[in-house]
This record gives C-alpha cells, sequence and structure tokens, in this order.
C-alpha cells in the first residue's frame, strides 16, 4: 500500500525530505517473504530486503519521520494480529489479509493521529466527540431494497458478523407489510434466531401496532419508528399523513413504555423530498420534536435521498437542535452525491455523536427513487479513525462482513475504502 494512503492529521503532512524517503522506497526494492507479508510485516512495495529485520528497521524509521504521532509497537501488532487469526482460521485469504492490513498501523483503531493543540486544530475540530455510536443499518435498510431475495440465513450471518466487529447497535429487520416491502418478509426468522446475540442492541423499524407485536413476539427488544418531514413521502412509505403517522406512534410508543422498550424515531426526507423538493428546517423540526416529546430515546434525520450538502444540513440540524438536545439526535445519510462524509464531518463538528451507516454502502429507499445506498459503515469508520475519533469498531472484522456480503450479493463494495483495501489485498498476493 502506498504511504500516501493514510488519512493524515491535520498539520501533519509530510515533509518535502519525508516525501524524499517515499520516493526513496518506492524507488528501491523492498520485497517481504510471503510469511513477512502474511503477518504485515513490509507494505513497501517494490523493495528486497536481505532480512526481514533490516526491512522493518528501515520501515520504522521511516514511519517515526512521517507519522511521529502513531504507536508503533510491533510485538502489541503482532499478538493482535495472532488472537484474530485464530478466530478467522477457517476464513478465505482476503480476510487475512485484510486482518494484516488493519493490524498494521495504517488501519489500527488504536492509533491516534489526534492532532497538537493548534490553532487550526482547534479551529476545526474541537467540537469533534471523542467517541461516536454507530448504528449499523445494513441489514435492514441496506438489504430492503434489493430485488433478489437474500436468505434468511445470510441475513443472520451477517448481523452475526456485524455484532462481532463491535458494532453495539446493528438494526436488525423491519416488521411492515411484506407487500410492499418483499424482502422483510422473513423479519419473523430472522428476529428469533438473532434476539439472543450478545454484545449489541438489535432495534427492527415498526409503522403500526401490528408491527410493533409481531416484533415483540420474536423476541425484539429495541424498536425504531419512521416519520417523513414531507407530507407526499409519508403517504408514499406508509400511506398515511404526517399527522396520521404520529397518533399511530403515539400508540406504539405507549404499548412499548409498558413493556420498557426503548424506541428510536426516524424523520426521512429531512433536506429534500422525491416529490416536493427541498424540505423547510421547521418542518424537520417539527416531527423530530413530536417524536421526542413521545418519548423516542435518539431521533434520526434522514437525508432519504441523498441530496444535502453541508450548506442545507447545517441549517436543519441549527432547527432541530433548537427543540431537541443534541445529544439525543442521530443522522442519517444516503450518498448519491457523495455529499455523505463531508454531512457527517459538519454534523460531528456540531456535536452530534451518533451516525447510522450501512455495510458496504448497501441501501436505497423502495419508496424514493433515485436514493442510492446509506454512507458506507467501513469509510464512516476509516474517517472517524483518522480523526481520531473512537468507535469501538474492529475495521478489519468490518471488511470481511462487507466482503461477505458483497460477494453473496455479487457485486462490488459500495465501500471505497473496502475498495481501496481490496486493492491492496490484490498487490499483497503479488508478494
Ligand atoms: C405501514 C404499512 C403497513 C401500511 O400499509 P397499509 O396497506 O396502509 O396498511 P393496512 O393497515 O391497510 O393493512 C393492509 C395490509 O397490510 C398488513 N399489515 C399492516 N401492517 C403490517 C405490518 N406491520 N406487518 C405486516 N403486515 C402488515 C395488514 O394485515 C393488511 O394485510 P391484508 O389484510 O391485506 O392481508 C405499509 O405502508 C408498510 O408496510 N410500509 C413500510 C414501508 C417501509 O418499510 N419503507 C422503508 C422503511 S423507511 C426508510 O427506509 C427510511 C429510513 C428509516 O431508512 C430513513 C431515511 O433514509 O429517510
Amino acid at each position: 500500500m502506498s504511504s500516501v494512503e493514510e488519512p493524515l492529521g491535520c498539520d501533519k503532512l509530510p515533509s518535502m525530505s519525508t516525501m524524499d524517503r517515499i520516493q526513496r522506497f518506492s524507488s528501491t526494492a523492498c520485497r517481504s517473504r510471503s510469511d513477512d507479508a502474511a503477518l504485515g510485516n513490509c507494505w513497501i512495495e517494490g523493495r528486497s530486503c536481505s532480512t526481514s529485520n533490516s526491512c522493518d528497521e528501515d520501515y520504522d524509521e521511516y514511519t517515526r519521520e512521517a507519522f511521529p504521532w502513531k504507536r508503533h509497537t510491533r510485538d502489541q501488532d503482532l499478538s493482535h494480529g495472532d488472537s484474530f487469526n485464530q478466530q478467522t482460521l477457517s476464513l478465505c485469504r482476503n480476510h487475512r489479509v485484510f486482518v494484516n492490513i488493519c493490524d498494521s498501523w495504517y488501519f489500527s483503531d488504536q492509533y491516534s493521529p489526534r492532532c497538537n493543540d493548534t490553532d487550526m486544530a482547534n479551529k476545526f475540530l474541537k467540537g469533534i466527540p471523542k467517541f461516536v455510536k454507530i448504528v449499523e443499518v445494513g441489514p435492514r435498510d441496506g438489504l430492503q431494497n434489493e430485488k433478489n431475495i437474500v436468505s434468511a440465513s445470510v441475513k443472520i450471518e451477517l448481523i452475526q458478523r456485524l455484532v462481532s466487529s463491535g458494532l453495539s447497535v446493528v438494526e436488525a429487520t423491519s416488521f411492515v407489510s411484506p407487500k410492499w416491502v418483499p424482502q422483510l418478509a422473513d423479519a419473523k426468522g430472522v428476529m428469533e434466531a438473532v434476539q439472543s446475540l450478545e454484545g449489541a442492541r438489535l432495534p427492527v423499524l415498526t409503522p403500526n401496532l401490528q408491527g410493533f407485536e409481531a416484533a415483540i413476539a420474536a423476541g425484539a427488544k429495541d424498536i425504531a419508528v419512521f416519520a417523513a418531514a414531507s407530507e407526499s413521502f409519508s403517504k408514499s412509505n406508509i400511506n398515511c399523513s404526517i399527522e396520521e403517522s404520529l397518533v399511530r406512534y403515539r400508540a406504539v410508543i405507549h404499548a412499548a413504555k409498558e413493556l420498557s422498550i426503548p424506541v428510536r424515531g426516524y424523520v426521512s426526507c429531512v433536506v429534500g423530498c422525491p416529490e416536493e423538493g427541498a424540505i423547510s428546517p421547521s418542518k424537520v423540526a417539527y416531527v423530530a420534536k413530536e417524536l421526542y416529546n413521545m418519548g423516542c430515546f435518539e431521533i434520526s434525520l434522514g437525508d432519504t435521498i441523498g441530496v444535502g450538502t453541508p450548506g442545507t444540513v447545517v441549517p436543519m440540524l441549527e432547527a432541530v437542535m433548537a427543540v431537541v438536545p443534541v445529544e439525543k439526535l442521530a443522522v442519517h445519510f444516503h450518498d448519491t452525491y457523495g455529499q455523505s462524509l463531508s454531512n457527517i464531518l459538519v454534523s460531528l463538528q456540531m456535536g452530534i455523536s451518533t451516525l447510522d451507516s450501512s455495510i458496504a454502502g448497501l441501501g436505497g429507499c423502495p419508496y424514493a427513487k433515485g436514493a442510492s445506498g446509506n454512507v458506507a459503515t467501513e469509510d464512516v469508520v476509516y474517517m472517524l479513525n483518522g480523526l481520531g475519533v473512537k468507535t469501538n469498531v474492529d475495521l478489519a472484522k468490518l471488511l470481511t462482513a462487507g466482503d461477505f456480503i458483497s460477494k453473496h450479493l455479487g457485486r462490488p463494495s459500495g465501500s471505497k475504502t473496502a475498495v481501496a483495501l481490496s486493492r491492496v489485498t490484490a498487490d499483497g498476493s503479488k508478494i
């Protein structure tokens, strides 16, 4: 992998002498033997070493100079890699390479590129939370729009893999009408199979009391209700007006409270609607406040068709933050126009610390034509690692989960990080 792919922390761009060294390393020949490569010892392509030690020493010297803030304790890296490898012996070669790459200092979530207290760092990064909760929506939002039915066993394995990557919330499925969303007609079977998984909350979408009761019967312990800030979208998505949906959700939330079931509230079309166009921030704030006042513990603001930019997201968040505390808000971006990460960055700067994302960038809403996938979880974790924000998510395990579902769907991952790392994997295979 080229060292220039490291997400550099603000004031730590390599100096000219460092750039010289990068060129020197890439033009001379440091090739590790296959064993070394499997341990992630030497990633600088095109250079052979008489012993792995001499390569390591040069490499250490290079990284100390180029990235002085990084933790580079080789022994720790290797022991971590060994334990992960023991758990994943049966996985394919790609998985091993992901582990090796991710165990390397490039992608370790333990490395800490948090900027020094420079004026620039304070100005741009000060407001960013130190810890971010990621709500993984791939098994639900990601798959709901897939035309070919994905088997329940694949969905269950995907959920297990996502949970084992450290994600603390994985939205499992929806208890909606199978006529409207055939892909999730197996909600009962999926929920029953995963309900006792430990280590993560597994919320499910419920559009009405019928869905709520079915979800509880299948073992759901967390639910979500979903309203919209656009009348047209509310009608096409859940076949009722915004006000009617709020009446329904009041009943669902009341029933949930009796069972001490936490309820998350979604607001769709927070920036734009496929039929109505721009949506006013005050409309979004109104629906968000209603859901919050009803008892939703968290409100997720969905840019359903992915039209938002920081220019429209900031005023929308400003309006909502005036009526719902920022710590109760989450953002949910689709990447139709490639704006998700910039929208996430401004949301973080405004104090949002809960982000929705979808493994491999899966997604699209059946009632929002043209909406592309959600922002990819791998890309979000990569960016947060680069910012030094903790997530407790293991990027290597996440990549194997993304690889698993992408292979199953028979298409490349929608995650730029996963695609970039798979090129590294391909390079690794030549070593
Ligand atoms: C809300 C309804 C059910 C109304 O659908 P409806 O047709 O108005 O409902 P109804 O009460 O008239 O019932 C009609 C039939 O649906 C059945 N039914 C009724 N309720 C349920 C239920 N819960 N589960 C299973 N079946 C149900 C009911 O039993 C009946 O069956 P029939 O007698 O005809 O055989 C329907 O419109 C629906 O299921 N919509 C779901 C739409 C959906 O899932 N959209 C995607 C999720 S939202 C989203 O992706 C956005 C988000 C959250 O990610 C954030 C963002 O990006 O913006």
